[in-house]
């Protein structure tokens, strides 16, 4: 449903709130160099709340560096990346994690000596305890009560991705598809607004990317959460994403629905033709 009217343009979808359709997250012309290599070139791309969006293209096409520069990794020499409309091109990693953007990499980045659940309460520390150090070590009852919130909510997060039966395993024991699955929690734990996936089905079997599917479907269609997800498997990117965006040599080389970039013939030279679709 549409009512533009006065405010923002608001839709809504499913059963989930009301979902502005203003960008959430931007780039504005981004540019990054390493020496010579311009990896890339005046990209724009605009992320809308509740839209799972993909993000595809040969290797070395940019879209790590891209990644990187969204998350704030990596400074852009040219461009802008904008939160909400507001600049953020110069603000830490760390401040865009606090305001409600998360990534996963593809390299794995869990704590390998820690439970599955332990990892998704320590996702949700950055909040403080509560009381603050004094606090934290006396394990005082504000700490407690932060403590037992934050289980709790590792707990309903793990349920939500099928992964209960793994809360008390180490991280560090699990498979690759389990382990990429785990990292979506974490990822979540604290509810993002921003969702930046980097290859998160690579390594799982049809059941998990399945499952990690529907997973990121939910948090865009019922949180809002914008994603925008990396993914060599292009069939994968095709049945999830409902816009697609290729990237070739550090430059845009097209952005449609999936049905819209798979039928483009510049892509299909590009990418497709050696992609598995
Ligand atoms: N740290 C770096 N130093 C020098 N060149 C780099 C660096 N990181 C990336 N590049 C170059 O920038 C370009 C874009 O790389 P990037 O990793 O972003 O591509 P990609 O699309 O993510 O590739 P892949 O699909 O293989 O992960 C490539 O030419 C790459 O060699």
């Amino acid at each position: 449903m549409d009512t533009r009217g006065d405010g923002p343009a608001m839709n809504t979808r499913g059963n989930g709130p009301a979902i502005s359709d203003a960008p959430v997250l931007e780039a504005v012309g981004v540019g990054v160099r390493f020496g010579g290599v311009r990896a890339l070139d005046g990209v724009g791309l605009a992320l809308r709340p509740g839209e799972v969006c993909g993000l595809i293209g040969p290797n070395g096409a940019g879209k790590t560096t891209l990644f990187d520069a969204l998350s704030g990794i990596r400074r852009p020499d040219g461009g802008r990346v904008l939160l909400d409309g507001t600049d953020i091109t110069r603000r830490s990693p760390v401040w865009r994690a606090r305001h409600g953007m998360r990534r996963t990499f593809q390299r794995q980045q869990l704590f390998g000596q820690l439970t599955v659940a332990d990892n998704l309460v320590v996702a949700q520390e950055w909040r403080g305890g509560g009381g603050g150090l004094a606090a934290d070590l006396l394990a005082a009852p504000t700490r407690r009560t932060y403590e037992k919130e934050r289980r709790e909510r590792a707990a309903e997060v793990l349920r939500s991705c099928g992964l209960d039966a793994l809360t008390g395993v180490f991280a560090g024991a699990l498979p690759v598809g389990q382990a990429r699955m785990v990292e979506l929690a974490r990822a979540v734990a604290d509810p993002p607004r921003v969702l930046l996936l980097d290859e998160p089905a690579s390594g799982m079997t049809a059941g998990e990317s399945s499952q990690l599917a529907a997973v990121v479907r939910h948090l865009a269609d019922t949180e809002g959460c914008a994603v925008l997800l990396v993914e060599h498997d292009v069939a994968f990117v095709m049945r999830l994403c409902s816009r697609v965006v290729v990237l070739d040599l550090g430059r845009v080389l097209a952005e449609g629905t999936a049905a819209e970039v798979h039928a483009d013939p510049r892509v299909r030279e590009a990418y497709l033709g050696t992609a598995t679709v």
